[in-house]
């Protein structure tokens, strides 16, 4: 067979002179055929101008780009078909033909300083270009979107073993996120509230957040406001036509972690009585301490999923308990392991008395600190409706006498989270059992807490009872801090090759562009065109589909960066190969995808 015949490929439309295949057809026939086997086998470190090394990728390490690692191969199976990489910057120009195959070694300076290294961040967008050769070595503001790989101190992530780990996040932070993207789609059957309105005020699609008891003196829902689309949750205190009072100015600037915000304040008519309505931040997902940990889920088990203990008088909270019961319940608590660790008891007072110094501090008081009034989302804990009892008792003027009750209230509730009930009456069987189960500083705190004498107490004065655990508290947090930047990290990843995806595909097989039905296929389209067949449609030795997540992050980070990297394109009868740096190939890609952009704008 005539070796040229090798040589005879033609795009179906032809090629354009400025295509670099054009060039590599038209060189081609000065030099002597060989076959692409015998051509391939002729490539080497000697015949390459830019010393080319040959590097098979094995598994993905996520690696900084710009200073090239080499990667050895653990297993040939796991090797692309064809990678070049980690060469050197050259600033020439350069093509040479190797036995019937031209190879190109553009390496022009300008295709990293022009805008082809704009950052993919935008789609479309034409944001200045950043400055300098990408090379080894070489510093450039791109490297700051480059992924540079799980930090050390992050440690290795257990979930999910091996390359899964570099690709997915922790079930952990994931079912937390999809609990709070679910909430906010979670909508109530609205023919049960025939009567909720349309409207109120600037806030729309009124979902209530519990069921409205018919005589409830107040009512809370989860609405969406009509301008921004932002999530509020509204507080509707049922025929309460009063004048908001001063201290409602002074909760709206109340800013704390531990605190949900009150945003505004209103009086409608749109339930169809003079209702006042507080407006607060929305949190999706939140749970009261109520039904976390102090409530029995009334199926006969002595716990349920979260350990909550099951209360037989569930269905009359308000049902007087002999003590024997109380005792016996709290007993119970400790027999089937329901009594919460201490560490997370602190980390809920830790909070908790960070929102009261911030209320108290601020001149206000809480009053409405009981577990239903305390909601959690994660780890958080944060007081909720603050402001409500300031509305329905404007003329309660005695703040610090306020305070003192929100102490105490605050004592209560951590008895009752200790002991895992709220039914705590008799205090000396209740303190009994935090002394046996938890620590003396525990048990003094919650006494403190409760204690009737007259002395005036202030939540400063519980810092020396949580000591060190504060430390503790921050550290954890610091903790939660590092894995959710890490997660952003890899997200951010994630949106930038999603981004030159979507370039890619805008790009490929277009049918036409300007009534040019040869646009995708033609020019530099074309190298893009056998770089996506490179990318997705690689087989192995014996024609196996050869799918390597690892490898196509890799190359589509390559791309992104426009690196000086080559990669060998072969064309699809595969008689033709293209040797080119993703730096050609991001110009091209950005070139081809700005024409789309400028054909897609509307005219003048
Ligand atoms: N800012 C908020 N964002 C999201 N959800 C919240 C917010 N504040 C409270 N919630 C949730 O709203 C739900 C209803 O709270 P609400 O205090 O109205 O219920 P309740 O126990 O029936 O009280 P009440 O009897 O006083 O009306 C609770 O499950 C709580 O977790």
């Amino acid at each position: 067979m005539d070796p040229s015949i090798f040589l005879q490929y033609s795009p179906p439309n032809g090629l354009p002179q400025e295509s670099k295949l054009a060039t590599y057809m038209n060189r081609s026939t000065s030099t002597p055929t060989r076959t692409l086997n015998q051509a391939l086998g002729k490539l080497s470190l000697e015949s390459s101008p830019t010393a080319i090394k040959k590097v098979l990728l094995s598994e993905f390490v996520p690696v900084n780009y710009f200073s090239p690692t080499n990667i050895l191969p653990e297993s040939p199976e796991s090797s692309p078909p064809s990678t070049l990489a980690g060469i050197p910057t050259n600033t020439q120009v350069h093509q040479e033909n190797v036995g019937g195959t031209t190879y190109f070694y553009s390496t022009n300076d300008s295709l990293n300083t022009s805008g082809a290294l704009n950052s993919s961040a935008s789609i479309g967008g034409s944001e200045s270009c950043l400055g300098g050769s990408v090379g080894p070595g070489t510093a450039s503001a791109y490297a700051s979107q480059m992924y540079s790989g799980t930090p050390t101190h992050m440690g290795p992530m257990a979930s999910k073993p091996g390359l899964a780990a570099t690709f997915y996040m922790p079930e952990t932070i994931r079912a937390e996120i999809y609990q709070r993207n679910e909430d906010v789609f979670l909508h109530a059957d609205l023919r049960q509230f025939p009567d909720l309105p349309e409207n109120v005020e600037m806030y729309s699609e009124l979902t209530p957040l519990e069921g409205i008891a018919p005589h409830s003196m107040s009512s809370s829902f989860r609405v969406v406001h009509r301008q921004t689309g932002e999530h509020y949750a509204l507080r509707r205190l049922h025929a309460y036509a009063s004048v908001a009072s001063k201290r409602i100015d002074m909760w709206k600037q109340i800013d704390h972690p531990n605190v949900i915000r009150l945003l505004e304040c209103f009086t409608t008519k749109a339930f169809g009585d003079h209702s006042m309505v507080l407006v607060y931040e929305y949190h999706p997902a939140c749970v009261t301490l109520m039904n976390k940990y102090l409530s029995g889920t009334g199926n006969g088990n002595a716990s349920d999923s979260n350990g909550a203990f099951h209360d037989p008088f569930s269905s009359d909270p308000d049902a007087p308990r002999p003590y024997t019961h109380q005792k016996n319940a709290m007993l119970r608590a400790v027999a089937c392991g329901a009594l919460l660790p201490e560490a997370v008891l602190w980390s809920l007072l830790v909070q908790l008395t960070a929102a009261l110094r911030a209320i108290h501090t601020a001149g206000l008081a809480c009053r409405t600190l009981d577990p239903t009034k305390v909601v959690m989302n994660g780890c958080r804990v944060r007081i909720a409706w603050c402001g409500t009892a300031d509305i329905v008792h404007p003329n309660t003027n005695d703040v610090a006498q306020a305070q003192q009750d929100d102490l105490t209230a605050l004592g209560r509730l951590a008895l009752a989270l200790a002991c895992r009930t709220i039914h705590c009456d008799n205090l000396a069987a209740s303190m009994e059992l935090v002394a046996r189960t938890y620590s003396a500083d525990l048990k003094n705190l919650i006494l403190y807490l409760l204690s009737t004498s007259t002395a005036r107490r202030s939540v400063t004065d519980l810092m020396p009872m949580i000591g060190a655990r504060f430390y503790t508290q921050v550290e954890a947090l610091e903790r939660r801090a590092d894995v959710f930047e890490e997660q952003l990290a890899r997200e951010i990843d994630n949106g930038r090759l999603l981004r030159i995806l979507v370039k890619l595909g805008v790009v490929n097989e277009r049918p036409e562009l300007n009534l040019d039905a040869s646009w995708s296929e033609t020019g530099d389209r074309y190298m893009l065109k056998l770089f996506r067949d490179y990318l997705f449609h690689s087989v192995s030795a014996d024609g196996r589909p050869w799918l390597d997540q690892a490898h196509l992050a890799h190359c589509l980070n390559q791309l992104d960066g426009g690196t000086n990297a080559k990669v060998e394109l072969m064309s699809r009868d595969e008689q033709s190969v293209l040797v080119v740096s993703y730096a050609e190939l991001k110009h091209c890609l950005e070139q081809a995808f700005d024409e789309v952009m400028q054909a897609a704008s509307p005219g003048p």
